[in-house]
């Protein structure tokens, strides 16, 4: 990708953002032209990704280039500024029903091979490989995380307070996780003295050596761990809390990350669901096996396998799933109404998400009745998991937040190069054969970290460079500094890799003048205790966290802060100098989409694309010297204050005010605030008449935009739109669209 420093690269994704955009983007391209800013556009939706994999087997009109590694090598450049809106990391389901679609529309891509046999089915495979699960986030990641909610959105939460339900000390909610066995269990971790190749290797008991990966290269002062979980005790702790969830009469949920953890998590799922329904599955295992059943994908997978059997013996094995349901506890759902359970798909309940949904539902979760009941959650890894149940604790105390008065959560965190865990699917393997399981030197011969374990545990190697963690704490302190808060690094220094960090973080603080800023390093769990303490008086603490504590915070305060994670303001300042602009922490809302097809209303609130794309200009107007790009930044800015102010965020309720309404407003507003700002006078004659006649119509393009509503909406796709519906439906008031040609 040719990279310009007057350009905006901004990201075409999937699902409601993608819809989102089509609307948006004709308004951003034109503003931003009036300051000789190009914003062009990179398609990385996974139907885009799934096609660039086969470009032999397409016509030369249907190729797609590689975007995705065009636009990660441009995070290596100073001159990137790019707009990241969220995207689909998919699930297997999702991506056959993606190559369905793309089948269906004529494009020769060939079937997911299931159980790849010949050379052939694995190359497919490993193609397939490449577009599942989070794909895109650790390419593009080339920088540390600074995600905030900025004060006009904070002040608006506290005018606007959202829903929370309350806590009861009587509350049996909690969260189970496990004591021993598990990653944290065992973990072993070094800083490397020196570059060094190494491999990942199992010397099984019966004396074979089996390669699991042949090189990895890392750098000097690297970080690395060597840790597993074992089976054994995974399943005993599965067959523990299920029994206990059954005793104690609380519904039983699984929260695991499978997008990010894309090899260990959907394991650790699949096996929660063959101890739930052990029974059906001991007795139909051969049959299973041989249709090729993988619950790691969630339940969805038996159900689409058992559809090619007579009914009969469908029926029977309903019949016998059903049958363990007797002596098992009540499972929470994904959804009542359509008598979706968590066990589903793994994807489904993202512990990001779904642990803070639960929390703000005063620690409830939805039973098959559709009521709200107590819940055991259950995440295996106990690293993380422990978060959740202080927060828990402190709700059942002090009863829920209040978003009227409770301070700022802000986050950095340590993201870059594939950091920690969420970098670390390519060295993550099902152990086949008890043994031992080595990092070895690739030259010397050296073990440098070692593990015994066993036939099925899940051993993984996680990596973690000097340069990411020593810009990681340059930009704590500088966030430090520019707010006036508090740091608290939330590391554990009974684990060994954060051991290791903590030792590079007192180290690489000397770099910088501390002097008068409050940096401390906690445990987890003492981290969210002292922040929990600090919030429910008004006092806002920036946490300091590694990259799966990045993840799960940025959603859970702004979940409890503002009501969604959508209001976030997400940056990634590069490494290399240049800047990707996240939009919001949360994901790409699959319901949103559903609701327009149908009703033709999308919910979806590009607030987190507004704050984006005032830093990227902002960044795009310091950099070149650009005070036309400064003015549009600050006059956004303020135009997004208004439209909180004035209430013109989307509605969930259809005939209310959509997506696209808000852009509306959001054009109006920011064509008066250019209109009326001094710096810039030639800006201002250019939108003195877009103001004037946006302003003149408001009646009437509100009218038109609310006339669509109400009926189903045909975008032609799901995962690949066709582009002219799309247009058709997210710009459909002929006046609003006129006003913005003018501009052109
Ligand atoms: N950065 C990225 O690229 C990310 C991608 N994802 C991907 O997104 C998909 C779905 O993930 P999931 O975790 O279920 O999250 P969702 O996309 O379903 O988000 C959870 C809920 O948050 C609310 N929400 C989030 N963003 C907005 C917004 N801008 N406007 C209005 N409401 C919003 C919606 O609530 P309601 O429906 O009540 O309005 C939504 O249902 C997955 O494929 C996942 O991998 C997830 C996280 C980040
Ligand atoms: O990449 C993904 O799958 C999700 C990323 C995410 O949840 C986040 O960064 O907050
Ligand atoms: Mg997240």
């Amino acid at each position: 990708m040719t990279a310009d420093k007057t350009q905006i690269v901004y990201t075409l994704t999937d699902e409601a953002p993608r819809l989102a955009t089509a609307s948006l983007l004709p308004v951003v391209q034109r503003f931003a032209a009036s300051a000789g800013i190009d914003v062009v556009t990179n398609d990385i939706s996974v139907a885009s990704r799934i096609l660039g994999q086969f470009p032999e087997l397409l016509t030369e009109a249907q190729r797609v280039p590689d975007n995705l590694g065009a636009l990660g090598k441009l995070t290596l450049r100073p001159e990137a500024n790019i707009i990241k809106l969220p995207n689909i990391s998919a699930s297997v389901a999702q991506l056959k029903a993606a190559i369905k679609e793309l089948q269906d529309k004529g494009y020769k891509i060939p079937d997911f091979p299931e159980a790849p046999k010949t050379d052939e089915e694995k190359d497919i495979r490993a193609r397939y490989n490449k577009c599942i699960g989070s794909a895109v986030n650790p390419v593009l990641r080339e920088g540390n995380s600074d995600r905030r909610a900025p004060k006009a959105v904070k002040e608006y939460a506290r005018k606007n307070p959202h829903r929370m339900d309350e806590w009861s000390q009587a509350s049996r909610s909690h969260v189970s996780h496990m004591h021993a066995g598990d990653f944290y269990h065992g973990e072993k971790s070094m800083t490397l003295d020196r570059a060094r190749d190494v491999k990942m290797e199992l010397i099984t008991k019966s004396g074979k050596t089996i390669v699991l990966k042949p090189k990895v290269s890392l750098l000097d002062r690297e970080v690395i761990d060597s840790m597993f979980m074992s089976k054994k005790a995974l399943l005993a702790f599965y067959e523990k809390e299920i029994e206990d969830a059954r005793k104690t009469g609380v519904m039983f949920s699984l929260h695991v990350k499978a997008t990010m953890m894309k090899v260990s998590h959907p394991i650790v799922f699949g096996h929660c669901v063959k101890i739930f329904y052990k029974e059906a599955f001991e007795k139909h295992a051969k049959l299973f096996e041989e249709l090729g059943v993988n619950v790691n994908n969630g339940m969805v997978d038996l159900y689409t396998k058992i559809a090619s059997l007579p009914q009969s013996k469908q029926d029977e094995i309903k019949h016998d799933l059903h049958a363990c349901h007797e002596h098992r506890p009540e499972l929470a759902m994904v959804d009542s109404a359509k008598g979706i359970t968590n066990f589903h798909s793994p994807n489904d309940i993202i512990v990001d998400a779904s642990m803070p949904a639960m929390i703000r539902s005063g620690g409830k979760m939805y039973g098959a009745d559709g009521r709200l009941k107590d819940v055991k959650a259950v995440m295996p890894e106990s690293t993380f998991a422990r978060i959740y149940q202080e927060m828990i604790n402190f709700c059942k105390w002090h009863g829920a937040f209040d978003p009227r008065t409770m301070g700022t959560v802000p986050n950095v965190g340590l993201m870059a190069q594939q950091a920690e865990e969420y970098g670390s699917h390519d060295k993550t393997f099902e152990i086949p054969e008890d043994g031992v399981a080595n990092i070895t030197d690739l030259e010397t011969g050296e073990v440098l970290l070692s593990q015994d374990v066993e036939q099925g545990d899940i051993w993984r190697m996680c990596q973690c460079k000097d340069a990411a963690i020593r810009d990681w704490v340059k930009l704590a302190v500088n966030r430090a500094r520019n707010s006036g808060m508090p740091v608290v690094f939330w590391l554990d220094s009974y684990r060994p890799h954060e051991a290791q960090l903590i030792r590079k973080v007192k180290m690489y603080l000397h770099e910088h003048d501390t002097t008068g800023l409050d940096i401390q390093i906690m445990s987890q769990v003492r981290a969210m205790r002292y922040t929990l303490e600090r919030v429910i008086r008004g006092l806002d603490t920036i946490s300091a966290t590694g990259n799966i504590l990045r993840d799960y915070l940025t959603d859970l305060f702004p979940i409890m802060e503002l009501g969604t994670s959508a209001k976030m303001l997400s940056i990634v300042p590069l490494m290399a100098g240049g800047g990707m602009y996240e939009t919001g922490a949360g994901g790409s809302a699959p319901k949103h989409v559903q609701q327009l097809v149908e009703e033709n209303h999308l919910r979806w609130d590009s607030l987190g694309e507004f704050l984006a794309l005032a830093v990227s200009l902002e960044d795009l107007g310091i950099k070149n010297n650009n005070a036309k790009a400064k003015v549009l930044a600050k006059t956004l800015d303020a135009a997004t204050g208004k439209l909180l102010d004035n209430g013109k965020g989307p509605s969930p309720k259809t005939g209310e005010l959509d997506n696209r309404g808000s852009h509306f407003y959001l054009t109006l507003y920011w064509a008066q605030e250019l209109a009326a700002q001094t710096d810039d006078a030639e800006l201002a004659a250019r939108f003195k008449p877009v103001a004037e006649a946006l302003a003149a119509n408001e009646a009437k393009i509100s009218a038109e935009l609310k006339a669509v509503q109400g009926k189903p909406a045909d975008i032609g796709g799901y995962y690949l739109p066709d582009d002219a519906k799309l247009e058709q439906v997210m710009r459909p008031s002929a006046t609003f669209n006129a006003v913005l040609a003018s501009l052109a």
